[in-house]
C-alpha cells in the first residue's frame, strides 16, 4: 500500500506527516504537489496541516479546488483510505468529502498547546486504541471551530462518526466537543488534532503511533 502525502504552497506539516508513516511506520509514502492530477498507483492519501494558499478566504477554501482535489475525490468515492490532519481537516470539509464547517475559534485566538482528547474507537482509523481512551495530542489552529446543523450532528452520533472529542476545556468552541469526524463510509477521517507530532517519546508523546497503526492494519488488510 502506498500513500500520498499532499503539498499545498502553505503546507507545513507535510514532513512531519511523511516522517510519521514512513520513518516510523514503515510503509510506502511519497509527497504529491498539488498540481499534479493524478494519483494512479496510490491506495490513500494522507492530506497535512499548515496554511495552504496563505489561508485566504477561508482556510483550505482555495485548497478545495486544486488540481489533486478531484484525484482525491475519486479515491475517496472509491472507499481508499483519506485522512487530513487540522489544515488537511478543513481542506476536506471545504471539499464536501465531510459534513459540517470550520470557523474561527470562540475565543478568536489562535491555540497551540498539547490537548487531552477522548477516542471512540469503533472506526477504522482509530480501532488500535482502547475504548473511550483518553490521550494527549497537539493542537495548533485558528480555525478548528467545528459546526454542524442538529440533524448533521445527530447522523454522526448515530454512525458512530466522532473519533476524536475534546476532553476537559473545549478549546475552540466546537459543537459536542468535536476534534474530528469520518464520513458515514468510514474511510475518510478529517481531525485538528496532530498524531503526526505525536509519533515518538522525543516529541513529547506517542499518541498517535495507535492512529497510524490503525490506518495500517484495517486499509492494509482491505487493499493488500
Ligand atoms: N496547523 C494547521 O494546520 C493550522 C490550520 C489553519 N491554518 C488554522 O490556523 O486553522
Amino acid at each position: 500500500m502506498k500513500f500520498a502525502v499532499i503539498q499545498f504552497p502553505g503546507s507545513n506539516c507535510d514532513f512531519d506527516l511523511l516522517w510519521a508513516i514512513r520513518d516510523v511506520m514503515g510503509a510506502e509514502a511519497e509527497f504529491v504537489w498539488h498540481d499534479e492530477a493524478s494519483l494512479a498507483g496510490f491506495d490513500g492519501v494522507l492530506i497535512p496541516g499548515g496554511f495552504s494558499y496563505g489561508d485566504y478566504l477561508r482556510c483550505g477554501a482555495i485548497a478545495s479546488f486544486a488540481n489533486i482535489m478531484p484525484e482525491i475525490i475519486r479515491l475517496a468515492n472509491e472507499g481508499k483510505l483519506v485522512f487530513g490532519t487540522c489544515n488537511g481537516f478543513q481542506i476536506l470539509v471545504e471539499a464536501g468529502l465531510l459534513p459540517g464547517g470550520l470557523i474561527r475559534n470562540e475565543k478568536l485566538k489562535f491555540v497551540s498547546k498539547w490537548q487531552s482528547l477522548r477516542v471512540n474507537n469503533q472506526t477504522k482509523f482509530t480501532s488500535e486504541f482502547a475504548e473511550n481512551e483518553g490521550i494527549s495530542l497537539p493542537i495548533a489552529h485558528g480555525e478548528g471551530h467545528y459546526i454542524a446543523d442538529e440533524a448533521t450532528l445527530a447522523e454522526l452520533r448515530a454512525n458512530h462518526q466522532i473519533a476524536f472529542t475534546y476532553d476537559g476545556e473545549n478549546p475552540n468552541g466546537s459543537a459536542e466537543a468535536i476534534a474530528g469526524i469520518t464520513n458515514k463510509a468510514g474511510n475518510v477521517l478529517g481531525m485538528m488534532p496532530h498524531p503526526e507530532r505525536a509519533v515518538e517519546d522525543l516529541l513529547g508523546g506517542s499518541d498517535g503511533k495507535k492512529l497510524f497503526a490503525s490506518i495500517l492494519k484495517n486499509f492494509l488488510e482491505v487493499q493488500a
